[in-house]
């Protein structure tokens, strides 16, 4: 079943398109990406899809046309750090937040542990670290357990100790079997957390897919041998490898489909060129990221 249907989702400020048309199916256990750089709008569809923005024209639907109040209760979500009383405790602000969620306190202990602040509970919110309180916000969305879950730049401003809790944190909340929905213009968390992303860019989406299609196939090599410049000559003869360049002491080029790394390794034997190295190496979504960007400038 589908979490989330966009269908021609518009928003425009004035003469600016915010987000163009937008097309979006999210199922059921997907921790899905909203990627693109600042300004893209990824913020003004979360906005929507929460019906804190209106939008200008599509529409949307939740767990396949739920009643948008019914829907809300099944969402957790972090749009921006929730104002949490700073001279109360974790505890007692998140016992405010429960009574507000009509939900029960029972679950409050629980909620702690898993973000990892019970023994923390008693402690002054204004004493938390940045990385601290996002889990508390966390922690508050998770209350009345909601079956999905939206952050917005979940680890924005967070040193890299934060980062690497916030993602192991929503790995878990995944693993439980919850949708998330997560906006970022950090390729790396997308690629770290996410199953599914797509692209956003000047409010069109400009690509979507599997992360693992993108990071889990060898698609480039590099390639050394003694005689640099006699390996590119040759290389540039096989039809196989695109894309070809030079980078420091070795070479770097695009596997095109059918080609492997044995193909290449037999053509420069054949060649009478011994290769000292010959590396395959995974495509990071960041340079996914980038070719698809320059693809639609
Ligand atoms: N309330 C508003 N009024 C006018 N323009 C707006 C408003 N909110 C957003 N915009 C504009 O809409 C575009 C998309 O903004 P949005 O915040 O959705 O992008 P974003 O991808 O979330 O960016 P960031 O990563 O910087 O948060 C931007 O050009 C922004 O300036």
């Amino acid at each position: 079943m589908n979490i989330l249907e966009l269908n021609g989702l518009t928003k425009q400020y004035g003469k600016l398109l915010a987000v163009n048309e937008l097309n979006l199916q999210i199922q059921q256990g997907q921790v899905y990406g909203i990627l693109g750089p600042n300004g893209s709008g990824k913020t003004t569809t979360l906005g929507m899809i929460l019906d804190v923005v209106a939008p200008s024209s599509g529409d949307y639907r939740w767990f396949g046309g739920m009643s948008p109040i019914k829907a809300r209760q099944q969402i957790g979500a972090i749009l921006e750090t929730p104002c949490f009383y700073p001279y109360m405790t974790a505890e007692q602000n998140l016992r405010i937040s429960a009574h507000i969620k009509e939900c029960s306190a029972a679950k409050i202990s629980e909620v702690l542990k898993q973000v990892g602040l019970f023994e923390r509970r008693k402690d002054k919110f204004k004493t938390y670290s940045l990385g601290m309180k996002q889990r508390l916000s966390i922690g508050a969305a998770l209350l009345a357990d909601p079956p999905v879950l939206i952050l917005d730049e979940p680890t924005n401003g967070l040193d890299p100790e934060g980062i690497a809790e916030i993602r192991t944190l929503i790995q878990e909340i995944a693993q439980q079997g919850k949708t998330i929905i997560l906006a970022s213009h950090l390729l790396d968390e997308v690629q770290k957390v996410c199953t599914h992303f797509c692209i956003l860019k000047n409010g069109n989406k400009v690509h979507e897919g599997l992360v693992n299609d993108i990071t889990g196939t060898t698609r480039q090599i590099r390639i050394t041998s003694q005689d640099l410049s006699l390996l590119k000559t040759t290389l540039q003869q096989h039809p196989g490898l695109s894309n070809l360049a030079t980078d420091g002491p070795e070479l770097i080029a695009d596997l095109q489909p059918g080609t492997t790394t044995a193909d290449i390794n037999r053509f420069c034997f054949e060649q009478g060129i011994t290769l000292s190295k010959l590396q395959p190496v995974n495509r990071t979504l960041e340079q996914e990221f980038l070719t698809i960007l320059k693809a639609n400038q």
